[in-house]
């Protein structure tokens, strides 16, 4: 089984246990686990989850697709599945060596070269099925980045200015992705329509709130219930200057000149089933265990936090005061688990990411005794190297140091102040990927000890 390693301080229990939560988290939700505990075969039946597919009817079984968490997903199903595979392309940010799956590399966050050379790979074979082809799809976050699929007229650098655009805005991910469902070949359901009359089966690691599966990776195996007026409304909201290419098609396909992504009647999906495998859900109640193990009373406030960073940040907070204060939503010892996903409206010029940013805000935040920690489950918050980072009241403690904590923020920098002070959680790539996940530990009051 992988093991991520969690480098960070952890000078006291509270501090030990946050981390011990964020670790576990992640660990419930890595791909050789979560794909060997749902999919599995016997004889010629494929299980997974719920669901069984007769391999006997199919002449062959593909697997397509990518994401964070593509190369494991990728070693787990040649696990399980091992020579009922014919073959495969899965594109992934560091593609490892595969038996039956060929891995090929793209970037993320903004596309690259590299990954549309991979793209079209996953295009040649998908030309290739029939209906008596089943097509797993591995459809996982990051994918929108990583598989980049241009669409006619639309150039890479097209593709990469509109998406370094609306990563700066501070759009949210289903305003993003309907942006970017219009400009490319396989998202919006694309892959789906590729492999029609083919069976397809789609293994989602999801880090979308609420599990969108239109949003997901922008939803290649999914309906696209989003439009190219849609596509022209945010723009519009977010006042995005975007190549003439990129505004030129959706105003065309806004006038039914280009056609729209396939919708819920669409054939296309009459053999489309989507699997949610992992979420941010499983990882907190993984969590949640731990912090019961650890002798703490455990809560998911919620998986579905979202909005600006720094500004979530002060809710968890507020929080943890109210259980150490009242004993409201529970009794210290505690744990207050969320996750979700926030974002940064990038005005500043600094290195951070919206795990970072929220523990830098938490800490100015902290008027009592707590341990906040945060970080992105795929372990590089907002494409930096690291995580994210565990905070506590002492991490702003003086006046120079709240200037200088409010100087980084305003310039979105959280990055090297919570470096400077021993702060970040480091874990390297995770291989997976289903969003933030963040943990505010609460000791019980010193003569009521864990
Ligand atoms: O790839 C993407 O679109 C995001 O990670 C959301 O899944």
């Amino acid at each position: 089984m992988t093991s991520i390693s969690f480098d960070a301080d952890t000078p006291t229990r509270a501090h030990e246990t946050a981390i011990a939560c964020l670790r576990d988290s992640v660990a419930a939700v890595l791909p050789d686990r979560v794909v060997r505990d749902a999919v599995a075969v016997e004889g010629d039946e494929l299980r997974v989850a719920d669901a069984t597919y007769d391999l006997g009817r199919f002449d062959r079984v593909l697997v397509v697709g990518g994401g964070k968490a593509g190369d494991g997903v990728a070693d787990a199903l040649e696990a399980v599945l091992g020579d009922r595979i014919d073959g495969g392309v899965v594109v992934t940010p560091a593609p490892g060596r595969g038996e039956r799956i060929d891995r090929l590399p793209g970037a993320h966050p903004v596309p690259s070269e590299a990954g549309v050379e991979s793209a079209s790979r996953i295009v040649e074979l998908l030309a290739e099925t029939d209906d008596r082809t089943l097509v797993l799809a591995v459809v996982t976050g990051g994918a929108s980045a990583v598989i980049p699929t241009p669409a006619d007229g639309i150039s890479l650098s097209d593709l990469q200015a509109t998406t370094d655009a609306l990563l700066r805005s501070g759009a949210h991910i289903g305003e993003l992705n309907a942006v970017r469902k219009h400009l490319s070949t396989l998202k919006g359901g694309g892959l789906a329509r590729l492999a029609a009359p083919a069976t397809v089966v789609g293994l989602v690691f999801s880090d979308v709130v609420g599990n969108d599966l239109g949003v997901v990776a922008s939803g290649p195996t999914a309906p696209d219930d989003t439009t190219f007026d849609d596509a022209l409304s945010v723009l519009a909201r977010y006042d995005l200057d975007v190549p003439e290419s990129v505004r030129d098609r959706l105003e065309r396909g806004a006038r039914g000149a280009v056609d729209e992504t396939p919708k819920s009647d669409d054939p296309a999906f009459d053999r489309v089933t989507n699997h949610v495998l992992a979420d941010a859900h499983a990882a907190l109640s993984a969590a949640r265990e731990t912090a019961r193990d650890r002798g703490y009373e455990p809560t998911i406030l919620s998986s579905r936090v979202r909005g600006e960073a720094r500004e979530a940040a002060k809710t968890h907070v507020a929080v943890a005061e109210e259980v150490a204060a009242t004993g409201d939503p529970l009794d210290a010892p505690a744990v207050v688990l969320t996750g979700g996903e926030c974002t940064v409206t990038v005005d500043g010029d600094g290195e951070g990411g919206p795990n970072l940013e929220y523990c830098l805000s938490a800490a100015r935040e902290l008027g009592t005794d707590a341990v906040v920690a945060a970080i992105d489950s795929d372990g590089e918050d907002g494409g930096t190297a690291v995580a994210g980072a565990v905070v506590d009241a002492a991490t702003v403690e003086t006046r120079s140091d709240e200037s200088e904590a409010a100087a980084a923020l305003a310039d979105n920098d959280a990055l090297p102040f919570l470096r400077e002070r021993g702060r970040l959680v480091q874990t390297g790539p995770t291989g997976t990927n289903v969003n933030d996940l963040r943990v505010a530990v609460v000791d019980a009051p010193a003569d009521d000890d864990v």
